[in-house]
């Protein structure tokens, strides 16, 4: 079409655009579906640009769109800068409030060199308007959408208060309010800052939680659901909560602590399971003591279950047994099974004091990734309390305070208490380290005298077993001379008998 024609026609088009408001309610109601479309036809064929709008709330159910959601936060995040009128709301799960562009208000954003507007309707029917030109119409619903899915979906994470959940017993999941899960705000202040262990360990831990989290497209080459699992063991006192609260803290993530006491059956274990969320940590804590988890003791019951049940088994019966309560091989399921890959990004962790009672199935490389000991403090880890507790790096009294660590086993928690002197707060890092001195002592007083203890009884018992088997002995001894001696008489009494039937037959 010449410009000549176009010019002709332009008139005429604007003409139409004034005019269509005024006819339509003249136009009898059988043809005013058509003109209506007609008139949206003529007008899009001439103008350049494209409208995606992102409503609220979804036609069904009345569920708010995820995608309104994700665009509200990136508009508050990437251009409410340019916006002069502006909205701010306050999220229930979240302290911060949410500063976002306001009815009427248009601003520009560019992806991939591309210009773009956003027009946003705060009315009753709200929405967000996208105008692009049509070219781009390829990239703006792929890749422009998906970009601000993502980014929307990393500021909400980022601004949300981060929560501890713990499961609520089995009871209480039905009914008005119910839920598998309650909460409170994770407000846990440890850092890997604040954790004293040695350097090098910790520096490994990091290292290795963030290849993690920058891992996705990683996991998904190899095929492997993307999570991680951690097994922290040492003696009480020595870090393992602290520790997952700096991983939490490290990480931004949400924590689920599963008391597996308050678990009954394996499907349980699996409602639990499928009612977490991603971007989280599932914590086992005392796994030696939750449950009797070890695969020896599980089968001796299995067979004795055998021996019992095998005449009265029906069809199915085994496998309602297996779900009818919590087994190992259900919180294997539950690490690595195929319900452990819904949601993606999460880290399991258990701790234990006592690793060697764990069975070796449920720790094994793979379900475990990284077996992280936290052990007593060392002179490096004590280096880490002194600087959060009395912001000191160097002092005169480190050189006693590191022989005496060599000498007797103190956890982190003791050295902390030590290191606070409750008198007074305003006490200099000399005096609290002085205490510290003496605490130590007098633990190593306390642990020669327990030595010492522990000495003696190992000889009490070792002299009483030997008593024992002495006496054991002399009784043995005692009862083979008296059956000899009582053979012995048997044997002459059968002698004379028999000497006395064959004088009978001479
Ligand atoms: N490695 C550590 N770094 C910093 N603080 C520590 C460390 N270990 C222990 N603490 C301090 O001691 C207290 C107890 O530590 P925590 O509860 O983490 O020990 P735990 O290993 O989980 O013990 P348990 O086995 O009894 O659960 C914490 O409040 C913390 O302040
Ligand atoms: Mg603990």
């Amino acid at each position: 079409m010449g410009a000549e024609s176009w010019a002709g026609i332009a008139p005429t088009i604007v003409s139409l655009f004034f005019l269509y408001p005024m006819v339509k309610d003249h136009i009898p109601f059988q043809l005013r579906n058509y003109v209506a479309t007609l008139f949206h036809k003529v007008l899009s064929f001439f103008n350049p640009y494209a409208v995606i709008t992102i409503q609220e709330y979804r036609a069904e159910y009345w569920q708010r769109d995820e995608l309104y959601t994700a665009a509200q936060a990136y508009l508050s995040s990437a251009c409410s800068s340019l916006a002069c009128k502006l909205k701010a709301e306050l999220s229930q799960d979240s302290d911060t409030p949410l500063v976002t562009i306001d009815n009427y208000e248009e601003v520009p954003d560019t992806f991939k060199g591309v210009k773009v507007w956003w027009y946003a309707c705060m009315q009753s029917n709200k929405f967000y308007r996208l105008t692009f030109h049509k070219r781009h119409r390829n990239l703006i619903e792929g890749e422009y959408l998906k970009h601000i899915l993502k980014q929307g979906r990393d500021v909400t994470l980022r601004r949300r208060q981060r929560r501890l959940f713990t499961n609520s017993p089995s009871s209480k999941w039905y009914g008005y309010r119910s839920s598998v899960w309650s909460h409170v705000a994770f407000e846990h202040p440890a850092t890997f800052d604040t954790i004293a262990m040695d350097p090098e360990k910790k520096r490994e831990i990091i290292d290795d939680l963030v290849t993690f989290r920058e891992g996705k497209e990683y996991y998904k080459q190899i095929g492997k659901a993307w999570k991680r699992g951690y097994l922290l063991y040492g003696p009480p006192g020595t870090g393992k909560s602290t520790m997952i609260a700096a991983i939490a803290n490290f990480m931004e993530y949400d924590v689920y602590d599963l008391e597996l006491t308050a678990v009954k059956t394996n499907t349980e274990l699996r409602k639990i399971f499928i009612e977490t969320t991603g971007k989280s940590i599932i914590v086992i804590e005392d796994i030696d003591c939750s449950l009797d988890l070890t695969g020896k003791r599980k089968e001796k019951k299995k067979e004795k279950d055998d021996d019992e049940k095998e005449s009265k088994k029906l069809p199915g019966m085994e496998e309602k047994e297996e779900n009818s309560k919590l087994t190992l091989s259900g919180l294997l399921n539950f690490i690595d099974g195929l319900w452990s890959a819904c949601g993606g990004e999460r880290i399991v962790i258990f701790t234990t004091n006592h690793l060697e009672k764990l069975d070796p199935a449920l720790i094994r490389r793979g379900r475990m990734d990284m077996h992280i000991e936290l052990s007593y403090c060392t002179f490096e880890a004590f280096k880490v309390l002194a600087k959060n507790y009395l912001r000191v790096e160097k002092h005169d009294l480190f050189d006693t305070i590191q022989t005496l660590l060599g000498e007797v086993n103190m956890t982190p928690a003791d050295v902390a208490e030590g290191l606070m002197l409750k008198k007074s707060r305003n006490k200099d890092a000399g005096a609290c380290l002085e205490n510290l001195i003496k605490v130590i002592e007098v633990a190593k007083e306390e642990a020669k005298r327990k030595a010492e203890l522990e000495e003696l009884a190992a000889k009490q018992k070792e002299e009483k077993s030997k008593e024992e088997a002495k006496q054991k002995e002399e009784k043995s001894n005692e009862e083979a001379k008296q059956k000899e001696e009582k053979s012995n008489e048997e044997a002459k009494i059968e002698e004379k008998e028999l000497a006395t039937t064959v004088d009978g037959i001479n």
